[in-house]
């Protein structure tokens, strides 16, 4: 069957939000895989934010995370921080896209975070050994970049202005919850 979504669509935010909204076990059937050939670093990071903007909308913290194929362009997970929803007490935009994408070697693979790795997300990048990390938000947090870099993670910076105004303006209404999602209840004692 032929897909929804083609090579000759165009990316916009909309196409990049319905891929945000689809569970990723389906966009093999929805999206033709030129599609992903022509979208740069910075439509994925688009996507990881229409994510955080998902989070936001279900009063959660605002963060996204997309894993991609570094060969095929292809989304191999994605989703976000789900500390509320969830009633979860750890589990953070990068976590929610690793396991979407489930227990794989990931040294051929991207993830794009909306916010600087915490800790925790910093240690797992490297402990499950990705190649690459960008980070789209080294405004409202940063610290771990070089810990990265020593271990072995290529880090880019992609900063998205939209992704940083949503977290600022979170970090603004909801203080203690962002102190808490980042650093833990006992930042907050
Ligand atoms: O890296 C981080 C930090 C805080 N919250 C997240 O979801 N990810």
């Amino acid at each position: 069957m032929k897909h929804f979504i083609t090579k000759d669509t165009p990316v916009t935010d909309e196409t990049l939000n319905v891929i945000a909204h689809l569970p990723t076990k389906s966009l093999s059937a929805i999206v033709e895989n030129e599609f992903f050939v022509k979208l740069r670093d910075r439509d994925f990071m688009r996507i990881a934010v229409l994510l955080a903007q998902k989070s936001y909308d279900e009063d959660g913290c605002p963060i996204g995370g997309v894993i991609i194929d570094n060969n095929t362009r292809r989304i191999v997970g994605k989703g976000h921080n789900t500390l509320v929803q969830d009633n979860d007490p750890y589990n953070h935009g990068e976590t929610s896209a690793i396991r979407d994408a489930g227990r794989q070697d990931f040294s051929n693979n991207t993830i794009f975070t909306t916010l600087s790795p915490c800790d925790v997300c910093a240690t797992l990048i490297y402990m499950r050994q990705f190649d690459r990390v960008v980070v789209g938000d080294v405004t409202n947090a940063s610290g771990n970049e070089q810990m990265l870099r020593e271990k072995g993670v290529k880090v880019d910076i992609l900063e998205d202005p939209v992704g940083i105004a949503l977290y600022a303006k979170y970090r603004t209404e909801k203080p203690e919850l962002d102190l808490e999602d980042w650093k833990g209840l006992a930042a907050c004692r």
